[in-house]
């Protein structure tokens, strides 16, 4: 059977259940365009999604992939991680072939957005499943007359056994701003990322890929275009204030996120950028 793509109801909201022939699975919520399910061939879910994630249509859902646009976190006035992930998408583009699956989810300006945010602009979000592997990549258009700029993020929740034997490779020698320490600027000087409190960090300038070792399973991450990578996890006491997490909740979760924090990308009326995020099952 050739890959497929269905549309699906996700806990009463519509949402794209793409499948391949060798057996990967992702299920991509039109709400937010956010990707709440990802499985590899032959393996187990990969992504975190909060069994008490709230999916009434209006409240952001607490985990898979949120897209945040036009501002990341709270840098800015605009509410936190921006306006998509609480704003329905529609589908631009479903495509399969013997080997993947791809859909392409689309936000325009409303008078919503408008209100909020006033400026013109396309942002597409393209989610590939192709053999282990998942692209997520963001494009954003600048389709006004004067110029805007902005920060964002693909604020991956990866799923871990336990959060405090995963182990975080590549971030090594980098600088990070570290916001669970007063936005105190440091350098990771270990050979791996290890979550044993809360965590918030934006590690500037990444280039290479990052591995996550988790028990016997592993996973490359790899980004394109983002700058940055943020690394989250709230720990027990900020996890238990948030009411959509259950209290263990955090144990089984770790935010990797391409993101771009540090510097806001500037785009020229008519001009447009993309960032990717790809997860690699190893
Ligand atoms: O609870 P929210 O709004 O989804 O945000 C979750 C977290 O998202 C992370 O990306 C930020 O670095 C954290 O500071 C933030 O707490």
């Amino acid at each position: 059977m050739p890959a497929t793509i269905e549309t699906i109801d996700f806990h009463g909201q519509p949402a794209l259940a793409l499948a391949t022939q060798a057996g990967a699975r992702a299920v991509v919520s039109l709400f937010g365009a956010q990707v709440l399910s990802w499985i590899p061939p032959g393996s187990e879910e990969r992504l975190y999604l909060s069994p008490a994630a709230v999916n009434d249509g209006s409240s952001a859902i607490r985990g898979g992939i949120p897209v945040c646009f036009p501002q990341f976190a709270g840098l800015g006035k605009l509410p936190k991680h921006g306006i998509l992930r609480t704003r329905p998408s529609v589908v631009n583009e479903q495509r399969t072939g013997d080997d993947y699956a791809l859909v392409t989810l689309r936000f325009t300006e409303t008078d919503e957005t408008w209100a909020i945010w006033p400026q013109n602009f396309v942002a597409e979000l393209t989610v590939v499943v192709d053999g282990g592997r998942l692209d997520v990549e963001l494009e954003v258009e600048n389709t006004g007359h004067a110029p805007f700029a902005f920060t964002a993020a693909l604020h991956t929740y990866l799923r871990v056994r336990e959060v405090e034997n995963a182990r975080l490779e590549g971030l090594y020698g980098h600088n990070y701003r570290d916001s669970a320490d007063h936005d105190r600027i440091k350098r990771d000087s270990g050979d791996v990322v290890v979550v044993e409190d809360e965590t918030d960090r934006v590690y500037h300038d990444v280039k290479r890929p990052l591995l996550l070792r988790d028990g016997n399973r592993n996973l490359g991450i790899n980004a394109e275009g983002f700058p940055d990578v943020v690394v989250w996890n709230p720990w027990e006491e900020r996890c238990a204030a948030l009411a959509d997490m259950p209290a263990n909740g955090f144990r089984h979760m770790l935010c990797v996120e391409a993101a771009a924090a540090r510097q806001r990308i500037e785009l020229d009326a008519g001009e447009s950028w993309v960032g990717r995020q790809s997860l690699i099952a190893l």
